[in-house]
């Protein structure tokens, strides 16, 4: 008996030409009304689906293919007599190959402002159910939900008109794939419709953007996933316009410095080494920034990652060639800026992203041994505090003070805890991070700032234990100082402040990053 193959397909990319193929292979085409007609108007033999079930589509398209005789000939184990003896008894033959892809519900929902009744028209049903028939009997039948497949499927073909099971495995596993990561997508729009946060069940679903050579280290394997829709204003959305691929310290790196330069409305450079900021700098012009930036720490930025919130032009892109760098990330280039950096520096990844604020909804996943944890991203920023910011000391900040302080309290939140930032006119002059105790990050970054510690600015992620943070801050010229508060011996820090005549203000919140 002729094989047979139901043919139902969204996307009709290379449909005529594999069906071309699967006929002169002598398998009989069944298919649904626009798939049907295409096929015919290739003047390819098909059959309808409705002749086999007897029964028309109904619904507007809802119900074509749910129906025994459909569903019969997928699942009837060939081997099993009983299963054969079931569909012979009502007139069902055995269906061989399912080639169906399904409504295109991430693109509708992709489009700005869809209509809801639109989302869920295209939500597809026949479709999943079929495919996930076929992958069930997959020992007999073979799957194919993506026209990637339809070269490798007819090049498979044997004289039996059959494909080598390994193959047709292989197929069904990408089926329920496609099947989860699809229900995953709907889940996640009917779950936020609802306004749903933290559900029982996490059904997330990311697609593979690419393969890395290795991950944090060689001999650690690694991908590269990103989310479904696309956010422009994301590393996982970057444009990489130039230089070696990326790796999987670079994308992590490149995520940090895109998080701490899209802090700032005014031009602004941002130096990262191991997701850390070595250098910040904000000027009236991204070149002016980028001396800052670059001056806070002009041996640690070597072999880091910069990232600027403005064009690149070539002024700015002869002093980028000039150190060692990995990654340059901004919004845009100037045709010259990009001819300099290409020339100059083969290897140099340049990587064009949209400056954009992030999405209020972004949630972090950080993955524990046995589980995941999931929060709201860390967006809060100077705006949420100012309102409630608390003069604690005697001397109160001056506005020059003030704009340093506001400075410091937005990068203080991209340094790993235990976190002490230091700035002074626009720029950071001073970092110590990931410190398991505060008055040590504070050390580190008073000894790295030297002589530019007099006259500067601190702030802290977490409000300090004991006065001795404020004692050594004191000694090395430390002016002001901005931190959360909260501390049981808070007044010991406020009265070490007014001896040292430090003004300190307190934000009443904290921005630990483990
Ligand atoms: N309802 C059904 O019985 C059904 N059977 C197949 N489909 C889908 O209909 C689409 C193809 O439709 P057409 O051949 O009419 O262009 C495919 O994406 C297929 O997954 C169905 N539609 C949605 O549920």
């Amino acid at each position: 008996m002729a094989k047979r193959a139901l043919v139902s397909v969204s996307d009709k990319t290379g449909l005529i030409e594999f069906v071309k193929k699967l006929v002169d292979a002598g398998i009989e085409i069944i298919s649904t009304g626009g798939t049907k007609k295409a096929i015919e108007a290739a003047g390819l033999p098909v059959q309808s689906v409705s002749d086999v079930t007897g029964f028309p589509e109904i619904l507007d398209g809802r119900v074509k293919t749910l129906h025994p005789a459909i569903h019969g000939g997928l699942l009837a184990v060939r081997d099993k007599k009983n299963h054969m003896d079931a569909i012979a008894e009502h007139g069902i033959q055995p269906i061989d190959f399912v080639i169906v892809n399904l409504y295109p519900f991430k693109e509708t929902i992709s489009k700005p402002g869809v209509a809801y009744d639109e989302a869920v028209e295209n939500i597809d049903i026949g479709g999943p159910s079929m495919l996930r028939s076929a992958a069930k009997n997959h020992k007999s039948v073979t799957v194919v939900c993506d026209p990637a497949d339809y070269d490798l499927v007819a090049e498979s073909l044997d004289e039996n008109a059959d494909v080598p099971f390994e193959l047709k495995q292989k197929l069904a596993a990408k089926v329920f794939r496609h099947t989860a990561a699809y229900d995953a997508l709907i889940a996640d729009y009917f779950t936020k419709q609802t306004g749903e946060v933290f559900p029982e069940k996490l059904t997330i679903t990311y697609e593979k953007k690419q393969g890395l050579r290795y991950g944090e280290n060689p001999h650690q394997m690694a991908a590269f996933y990103s989310e479904p829709i696309e956010n422009e204003a994301t590393i996982a959305a970057a444009k990489q316009l130039h230089g070696k691929e990326l790796s999987y310290n670079n994308i992590r790196d490149a995520d940090a410095a895109l998080g701490i330069v899209k802090e700032f409305k005014e031009p602004a450079a941002v130096a990262v080494k191991h997701m850390n900021p070595c250098g910040i700098g904000t000027g009236a012009n991204v070149n002016e920034a980028y001396d800052k930036a670059y001056e806070a720490d002009p041996v640690s930025i070597f072999g880091g990652i910069v990232a600027l919130n403005r064009e690149v032009d070539a002024e700015l892109a002869e002093k980028l060639h000039s150190i060692f760098l990995e990654i340059v990330i901004a919004p845009s280039y100037s045709d010259e800026a990009i001819a300099i950096l290409e020339k100059k520096k083969k290897n140099l990844r340049l990587l064009q992203v949209k400056m954009t604020d992030d999405a209020q909804d972004f949630v972090q996943y950080t993955s524990v041994r046995g589980g995941m944890l999931v929060q709201d991203l860390d967006t809060k920023g100077y705006e949420d505090i100012e309102d409630n910011l608390k003069v604690v000391t005697e001397r109160k900040p001056t506005e020059e003070e003030m704009e340093s302080l506001k400075f410091a309290w937005t990068i203080v939140k991209h340094v790993k805890s235990n976190a002490i930032a230091l700035v002074n006119h626009g720029r950071m002059v001073g970092m110590g991070g990931g410190q398991t105790n505060r008055v040590g990050a504070a050390k580190i970054a008073l000894e790295e700032a030297g002589e530019k510690a007099k006259g500067a600015v601190l702030s802290s992620d977490a409000y300090f234990p004991m006065n001795d943070t404020v004692e050594e801050a004191a000694k090395a010229g430390i002016t002001a100082i901005i931190q959360p508060g909260g501390s049981i011996r808070d007044q010991e820090s406020i009265d070490m402040a007014n001896k040292y005549n430090i003004a300190m203000v307190m934000t009443g919140m904290r921005h630990f990053k483990h």
